[in-house]
């Protein structure tokens, strides 16, 4: 059921309102801006596994369930639909096989045996591996079919993607995400994405149930490019934040308050409000990991050269995150590239 309303002052009225309409269906029902055109208009998007428990229900795949694609396909299975899983690491398939889920032994089988499937990888090289490998998705795609990749990754690699399951006759998406764990778990993700219109408009329920919005940029790359430019900016900010606080401390400041005198003012952000309290204890809790925070450094750092912008932010940005990798904490959240900072030089 999609109930659409203009307006963005009145969402809580409308979400209210379709609430009332349909008691038995709350769980999955959020308000969602329609961001194709975000400045206008908003829809409000109830999925109900009833919708899709028809005659034929679209059969998912999802392939990498990471810290990210755990919850997704998790967020998925809760809402009814039907989800086969495959991971390389077999064990993190377990939870969503007792949730429900169905397994297969590669990425060929699973896409074989789906109408649509998702992908989070950790990187251009699994993304590629997973699409086009040996006992790839690829070789489970045929017409009809459709692969979506979530994963983070330049555009260069999307377009070979994107061209591998076009050779089968599928329809393919690239949809990386803006939104970490939490976001995942709630389904509150951004989704960014670009490929076939056919097959987001065949996804978009879907997307729904993982994400609060959707953005539906255009050809292959524009999605990944759009992805980079975020987080070439999140992974500068996050290095200034970490500078600040350590440059206050030395000078004497309390750095919990520099943390509450910043949510108050105009560089206020979520990630420094969420991020600094564990930061100023030299916590960090895995949401990103560092290593992903690089890589998509990397990722922006090529995507800049590739039509000579200059980023030297970024790029000294991105100085730091190797210097916290080469310390061991890539696998830490990507917050802990203050430690990186805190490394004394030898006299
Ligand atoms: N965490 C976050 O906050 C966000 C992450 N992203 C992006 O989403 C993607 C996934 O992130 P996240 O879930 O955090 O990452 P994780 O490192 O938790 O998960 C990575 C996934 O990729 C799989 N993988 C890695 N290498 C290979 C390989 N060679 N062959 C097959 N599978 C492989 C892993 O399998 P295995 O379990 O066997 O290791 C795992 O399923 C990344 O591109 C990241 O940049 C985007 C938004 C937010
Ligand atoms: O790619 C990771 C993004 C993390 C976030 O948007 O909070």
């Amino acid at each position: 059921m999609v109930i659409l309303a203009r307006g963005a002052n009145y969402s809580h009225h409308y979400a209210a309102m379709a609430t009332s309409f349909c008691p038995a269906l709350p769980q999955h029902f959020k308000p969602t801006p329609i961001s194709r055109f975000p400045q206008v208009s908003f829809s409000f998007k109830v999925f109900s596994s009833q919708t899709s428990a028809d005659e034929n229900p679209t059969r998912l795949g999802f392939l990498g369930l990471g810290i990210m694609g755990s919850p997704m396909a998790q967020n998925l299975i809760k809402a009814g639909c039907d989800v086969t899983v495959w991971n390389r690491t077999k064990s993190k398939c377990e939870p969503l096989i007792d949730l429900g889920a169905k397994y297969k032994q590669t990425p060929g089988e699973v896409a074989a045996s789906c109408d649509v499937t998702f992908s989070m990888l950790a990187d251009p090289e699994s993304a590629m591996v997973v699409a086009c490998g040996e006992h790839g998705a690829a070789s489970g795609m045929s017409p009809g079919k459709g692969y979506v990749d979530i994963s983070t990754v330049d555009g260069p690699t999307s377009k070979l993607i994107n061209g591998q399951i076009k050779e089968t006759g599928a329809l393919f998406l690239e949809a990386p995400v803006s939104g970490s764990k939490k976001p995942a778990e709630d389904g509150q993700l951004i989704f960014l994405t670009a490929g076939d219109k056919s097959l987001y408009d065949k996804v978009s329920p879907y997307l729904d149930i993982m994400g609060k919005s959707r953005f539906y940029l255009g050809d292959v790359g524009n999605g990944a490019a759009m992805k980079l430019v975020v987080n070439m900016i999140m992974g500068s900010m996050m290095t200034s934040f970490a500078e600040g606080l350590l440059l206050g401390e030395k000078v004497g400041l309390d750095p919990t308050v520099i943390v509450e005198v910043i949510s108050q003012g105009a560089i206020s952000a979520p990630m420094f409000s969420m991020k600094g309290p564990s930061m100023v204890q030299s916590k960090y809790p895995t949401a990103f990991p560092l290593k992903h925070q690089q890589k998509d450094m990397r990722l922006a750092l090529g995507l800049a050269e590739s039509v000579s912008q200059p980023t030297p932010i970024a790029a000294a940005a991105n100085e730091l995150y190797k210097v916290a990798k080469s310390h061991g904490l890539s696998d830490h959240d990507f917050s802990a590239v203050i430690e990186a900072l805190k490394v004394k030089l030898k006299d």
